[in-house]
Order: structure tokens, then sequence, then C-alpha cells
């Protein structure tokens, strides 16, 4: 199996990538919904967290009130290292069940779309490793206008990443998306070619299709020496 990892900075176009990707046929395990799961009123993490920051920021139905959490951990770094502290088992464990599914469908690619892929240390598990870079002028634009917080709101959350021009610098294969959606596109199609070439014996070895080959020939290679063996035991 070929596990491709997928980072970039908030707001440089992951999801609209992963979208494509989806669009073509290839999974895609997105760590910001399973992050979302792990915060679900009652969850583990969601124990976790409330113990942690206090009913505060939580809404009347009693789920996270997400914008709330999100300014105080983007405001302050202590507090965020502490929130990942927390959710990182469950996401982790979440992350791992969505790859096992995937992996028992059969599926020989998968896309693993993580913001937090490089600060993590999870690119050990991805090759390759795509960056989906945009120049930080587009970047604080798109995300101002997607999420239509104040400045400070979006500098303090592009800040608590590692720099992107950091993360392009650990890509296997980067994508420019300054550009149009278009432009866009076109990088997409190429990267698909890259993505989807032939499994390496080693990714094989570790798709559903790799185990059961190498099983079935472990398999019938004990038969047959078992076979040999009597044989032999009977005629000598
Ligand atoms: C703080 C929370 C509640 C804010 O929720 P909100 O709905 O406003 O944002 P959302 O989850 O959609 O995240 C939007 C983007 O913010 C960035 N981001 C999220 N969490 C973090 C973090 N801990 N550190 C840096 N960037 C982050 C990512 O680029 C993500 O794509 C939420 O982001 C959260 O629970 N974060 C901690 C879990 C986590 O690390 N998620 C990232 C997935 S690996
Ligand atoms: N090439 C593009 N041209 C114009 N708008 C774009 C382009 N690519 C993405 N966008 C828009 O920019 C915004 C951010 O993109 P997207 O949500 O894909 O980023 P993301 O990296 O997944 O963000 P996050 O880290 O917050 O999950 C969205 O509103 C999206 O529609």
């Amino acid at each position: 199996m070929r596990i491709v990892g997928l980072t970039g900075g908030i707001a440089s176009g992951k999801s609209t990538v992963s979208n494509l990707f989806k669009s073509h046929d290839v999974p895609v395990v997105d760590a910001d919904i399973v992050a979302r799961e792990v915060l679900r009123k009652g969850s583990g993490g969601w124990k976790k967290v409330v113990a942690a920051f206090g009913d505060e920021i939580l809404l009347e139905n009693g789920e996270v009130n997400r914008p709330s959490l999100g300014q105080i951990v983007f405001s302050d770094p202590d507090k965020r290292q502490f929130l990942n502290r927390l959710l990182a088992p469950y996401i982790s464990r979440g992350i791992f069940w969505d790859i096992l599914k995937l992996w028992m469908k059969g599926y020989k690619v998968i896309v693993l779309d993580v913001p937090l892929l490089f600060e993590a240390k999870m690119d050990r598990f991805t090759k390759p490793v795509i960056v989906v870079w945009v120049d930080p002028e587009t970047q604080i634009q798109r995300l101002l206008a997607r999420d239509k917080s104040g400045e400070e709101d979006a500098r303090n959350r592009i800040n608590a990443q590692m720099s992107l021009d950091v993360k392009r610098g650990k890509a296997n294969i980067v994508i420019d998306n300054t550009g149009s959606l278009d432009d866009l596109n076109q990088q997409f199609q190429k990267v698909l070619v890259e993505v989807t070439r032939p499994l390496t014996w080693t990714e094989f070895s570790c798709s559903r299709q790799g185990v059961f080959t190498i099983l079935a020939s472990v398999a019938s290679g004990l038969v047959l020496f078992v076979k040999a063996f009597n044989n032999h035991s009977r005629t000598s």
C-alpha cells in the first residue's frame, strides 16, 4: 500500500487538492475530520478537553464551541501544545483505523491529508509527501475570505504552524497553489500520474493483495515441503 502524505499551511489548498484526489477515486483520510470526531460530545477527547479547559468552552448543547477554543489556543502556544498533547493519541488512533478500513477494502494508494504532518512527525509513514504551497499574501487573503475571521486571528493561525517555506523544503512533490484553480488542476494531473504509478515491491507487500499473496505462497510452500518430506520418509 502506498500512503501519500498531503500537507501545507492553513488555507493553502489541501482540501481543494484532496477533493481532486477523491474525484479521481483516490481515497483520502482527512486528519481535520478525525480531529472533529474525537471532539464530539461525550467522546474520550471531549472529556479530556472539557476537564482541562472547563465548561466555558462548551455550547449550550454540550458540543465544544470550536471558534472559542480556537481563539484560546491559537493566541497561546502553551495552551495549543497542551491541546495537541491531549488530542494526539485520539487523532492518531482515528487515522490508524481509517487507514486500516481502506487497507481491508483493498485500496492500493491512499492520501493522508494532515495539516501537521511534519510537526507530528507523521511524514515517517508517508511517501511521497506532497506540500501544497501558496505565497504568504494569497494565503492570508484566502484565509480571511474563507473564515471571515479578523486579521490578527488569521495571522495567529498561520504562525501556529511550521513555515510553508520550511515545509516546501521537506517535500517530495510541491504544488504551487498561488494561481487559479485551472492552474492547480494542471499541476494536479501530473501529480496524479506520479502518485498512481505502479507500486514498488515493498509497497505491494504492505497492501492487502500483497499480504495475501505472501501468505498463500508460504502456505503452498509448506504443503509442498510436507508432501516431499512424507514421500521421502516412506521411501527410506
Ligand atoms: C482548535 C480547534 C477546536 C479549532 O477548530 P476550527 O473549527 O476553528 O478549525 P479547524 O479544526 O477546521 O482547523 C482549521 C485549520 O487550522 C489548523 N489547525 C488546527 N489545529 C491546529 C493546531 N493544533 N496547530 C496548528 N494548526 C492547527 C489546520 O490547518 C486546520 O486545517 C481545532 O482546530 C482543534 O481541535 N485543533 C486541535 C486538533 C488538531 O491538531 N487538528 C489538526 C489536525 S492534525
Ligand atoms: N487556486 C485557488 N484559487 C482560488 N481560491 C482557491 C484556490 N485554492 C483554494 N482556494 C480557496 O482557498 C480557501 C482555502 O482552501 P482549502 O480549504 O482547500 O485550504 P486548506 O489547506 O484545506 O485549509 P485548512 O488548513 O484550513 O483546512 C478555500 O476557500 C478554497 O476554496
